[in-house]
């Protein structure tokens, strides 16, 4: 079972290419026509400013009153065109860090933590997201911005160098100024990553933090406080920057304007070309002030791209095409692991940890429990029995013979199960009659009057832990899987449903051909499982027949392993 490698993060440029390629036509409409109505523009403003040197006839009215509405008509289409653009990027890039998220091998997501991944989530996307937000309104405003140009161009040559002069200054300025201030956006950006632990801290360990008051104060002033505040200090600066950036290029406009009225004697240029400039300076003040607003978030935007880029480049694919049909392989005889070796390295000087499974068998209809101190590796195990994990080496045997990348979806589709870590949903996916067996399920394990459910939906989870826990065994039972895992189901269950598990539920599902898998601790109802696998240290220390099978059945002797 392999995965393709992390590839390194794309540039930069070529991943907004990518992003725009799909909307082409959409992107050329809104050019064109963001094109047309600055044109237009730049056609009107000189008819203006030859209608305030001459008398204007009733034609150059008309003519300026089309110009209007052909200028409007193409801000309007531009502006609805690239305001699509930007919402459907942005729509694109959630729904692809989504699915790379989902396509990710689960031991990279873990690897990942989940306040980073929830930081390119809920901040990096959403940074693109504003951007897109405004995107129409920025290319309005450089469509102006080339019109006015356009007009300068045929006003005169000069006036037009004049012009470009003042754009390449204000552009330099803010290039120069940008590089300072991309170095503190992402100076803040790294800090908002540490801030999400804290918000995750403030949220999980509410209870924890409300009985201990000094925890609290730390998580607050030394936690949040301190990062927030580095976060409006580094990003504070960022901005004081870009306003004095912003002043200058302003004021840029009016020493261009004060230069042009003193030489105006000595330039040799007539009057009607001079105030014409003038009204092109002053009328492209508001796009070029939009433009430069742009930029900060546009910096933040190019660093979120970076990050998400950089993101989705690490997580490697599974190459599993959810898309495509993926049944469930017929399941007859055995789950098997054959040499099974698996490794987590250590962190800051841990020792890192490793399962070493040279063979171990899971009979289909039995009910295997797995056992072992804290630590022994069990769910590790599981999460390899299920396809979850890739193991280091060897292999996972289905009737004998090994998975492979192209069958892991579907193999994965015989399991339903509830992890220690479990996430309740509240859509029940139960196929035919479904709603009639959740209710069924729903008064077999006493949940009737907290818990119910319309349309397969739960009206709520929010339930006692055992509860939840209940409803999590429902919705396992209800997807029909051929194989069930319960990774320490039982532990917060009262005594009457921990026996009715082990008891009634186990051998009820084994009767309906169900396989299950057990992780326990409950060692008083071993003799619940046909087969007892001992787990140590990463190892297979023994395993055992149960007493499940009594009336007769001869209990297989324990056999240890490595002894
Ligand atoms: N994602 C991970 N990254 C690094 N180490 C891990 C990871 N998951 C588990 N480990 C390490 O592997 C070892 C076995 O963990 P595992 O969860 O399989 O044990 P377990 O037998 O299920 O324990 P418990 O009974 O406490 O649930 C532990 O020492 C743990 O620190």
């Amino acid at each position: 079972m392999t995965s393709s490698p992390a590839k390194p993060p794309p540039h930069l440029l070529r991943e907004v290419l990518r992003l725009l390629r799909p909307f082409w036509q959409l992107i050329l409409l809104a050019s064109l026509a963001g094109g047309a109505g600055g044109l237009a523009m730049a056609w009107a403003l000189s008819l203006i400013n030859g209608a305030l040197a001459s008398a204007a006839s009733a034609g150059m009215l008309m003519g300026l009153a089309a110009l209007c509405l052909l200028s409007l008509a193409g801000q309007l289409i531009a502006g609805i065109g690239n305001s699509l653009l930007g919402q459907r990027i942005v729509a694109r890039l959630r729904q692809e860090v989504c699915h790379r998220i989902l396509d990710a091998p689960l031991a990279e997501i873990e690897r990942m933590k989940s306040p980073r991944l929830m930081a390119v989530l809920n901040g990096d996307v959403e940074k693109i997201a504003e951007f897109g937000n405004h995107f129409a309104g920025y290319t309005t405003a450089l469509a102006m911005v080339l019109g006015c140009l356009a007009y300068l161009f045929v006003l005169s040559v000069p006036m037009l160098c004049f012009g470009l002069v003042l754009v390449v200054l204000g552009g330099v300025l803010n290039s120069v100024a940008m590089r300072a201030w991309l170095v503190r956006f992402d100076e803040a950006r790294g800090l908002e990553d540490q801030l999400q632990k804290q918000y995750r801290a403030i949220i999980e360990g509410a209870k924890e933090l409300r009985l201990n008051r000094p925890r609290r104060l730390r998580v607050e002033r030394q936690g949040v406080g301190a990062l927030t505040n580095r976060i409006a200090a580094v990003n504070g600066r960022a901005y004081a920057l870009f306003w004095a950036v912003d002043t200058i290029s302003i004021a840029l406009i009016f020493v261009f304007v004060c230069i042009v009225l003193v030489l105006r004697p000595h330039l040799g240029i007539d009057n009607e070309v001079i105030t014409g400039f003038i009204i092109v300076m002053l009328f492209a003040k508001g796009p070029i002030e939009e433009l430069a607003s742009a930029l900060p978030v546009f910096s933040q935007a190019q660093i979120a791209l970076r990050r998400i880029s950089t993101l989705t480049a690490g997580l490697a694919e599974e190459g599993s095409n959810v898309a495509g049909r993926h049944p469930a392989p017929p399941f007859c005889d055995s789950l098997a692991l054959q040499g099974v070796r698996h490794s987590f390295a250590g962190e800051g000087g841990a020792g890192g940890f490793a399962l070493d499974i040279p063979h171990l068998t899971i009979r289909q209809g039995e009910i295997t429990f797995i056992v072992g101190g804290n630590g022994s590796g069990k769910t590790t195990l599981i999460k390899i029995l299920l396809g979850l994990y890739r193991p280091c080496s060897g292999d996972v045997l289905l009737d004998g013979r090994p998975v492979s990348a192209a069958g892991l979806e579907g193999y994965r589709q015989l399991f339903s199960g509830v992890f220690a870590d479990y996430h309740l949903f509240d859509e029940i996916l139960a196929g035919p009659g479904g709603a009639l067996r959740v209710n069924a399920w729903l008064q077999r394990l006493d949940l009737a009057g907290v818990a119910a459910a319309e349309g397969g939906r739960l009206a709520t989870t929010d339930l006692s832990t055992g509860q939840r826990k209940r409803l999590a065994f429902i919705h396992a039972v209800l997807e029909d899987r051929p194989i069930l895992m319960f990774d320490e189901w039982a532990a917060d269950q009262d005594p009457d449903f921990r026996a009715l598990f082990y008891r009634t539920l186990l051998p009820e599902l084994r009767q309906a051909g169900r396989t299950v898998i057990a992780v326990s601790h409950d060692d008083r109802y071993f003799d619940a499982a046909d087969r007892i696998v001992h787990m140590a240290r990463g190892r297979v220390t023994a395993t055992e027949s149960g007493g499940a099978r009594v009336a007769g059945a001869a209990a297989a002797p324990l056999v240890v392993h490595g002894a």
